[in-house]
């Protein structure tokens, strides 16, 4: 595990120096590949981030965002993180990005695992920059440790890049990028504010036991950069 610490004083800090760090990483993709891929997560803690990164001069044109997990809700539904990324995000400067959505016409998420994994075959990979957010309850995307999927979202050797998700402790259905999917990232960063989702991450490092926290199972397999402010 290397969890590499950026803690910042202001939110404002913390944006500006996340927005450098994407922004250079989305161009050395773009110099070394053609394109770049950037995905990102919902909720609430990243829309100031993306409110400054939208502004960011950059060749948006080349880069596809997506999400990491999508509640499966329409996207016109004020509970959709396609919604806050379309409001936030794709604007100013980024919207001339490429979205690719999580949600489609399907009623059930489940039927829509091999629609989502098929939209996903143009978006470069490794991705080049992943960023995760985090729950209360140690989620990431939408890896809940109260569902039932949840030791098939967190098996490493699976081949699925998608996992339809009912939570029992959270509202909606929800489509998810598995664990493994997750880790073929070149960059992730959690992104993560106030003292309360420290604490959680406190003790997200204090044990290792990954169905309680699937934040864990990340954080066991891969380099993280924390993004926090307070
Ligand atoms: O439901 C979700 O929750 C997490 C954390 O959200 P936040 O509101 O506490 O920032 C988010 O990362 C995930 O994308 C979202 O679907």
């Amino acid at each position: 595990m290397a969890l590499v610490q950026s803690l910042f004083g202001t939110t404002d800090a913390l944006n500006q120096a996340f927005c450098r760090r994407i922004s250079t990483l989305l161009k050395q993709g773009i110099e070394e590949n053609g394109r770049a891929s950037l995905i990102v997560s919902g909720g609430r803690t990243p829309a100031a981030l993306f409110g400054a990164l939208s502004q960011v001069p950059l060749a948006w044109d080349k880069v596809d965002i997506s999400l990491a997990d999508e509640r499966w809700v329409d996207p016109s539904d004020d509970a959709s993180n396609e919604k806050m990324v379309r409001a936030k995000l794709l604007i100013n400067h980024a919207a001339a990005a490429n979205f690719i959505g999580l949600k489609t016409s399907a009623t059930n998420a489940e039927d829509a695992v091999n629609t989502c994994t098929a939209n996903f075959s143009d978006v470069a990979k490794p991705f080049d920059v992943l960023i995760l957010g985090m729950g209360e309850d140690g989620h990431t995307a939408s890896l809940f440790p109260c569902s039932a999927q949840i030791t098939q979202g967190l098996d490493i050797d699976s081949e699925q890049m998608f996992i339809a998700v009912q939570p029992t402790t959270a509202p909606n259905q929800r489509m998810s990028l598995t664990l493994p999917a997750l880790l073929k990232s070149k960059h992730i960063f959690l992104h993560l504010t106030g003292e309360s989702k420290k604490d959680v991450l406190a003790k997200a490092l204090a044990d290792d036991n990954e169905l309680e926290m699937p934040i864990r199972a990340v954080l066991n397999n891969t380099r993280v950069e924390l993004m926090w402010a307070p």
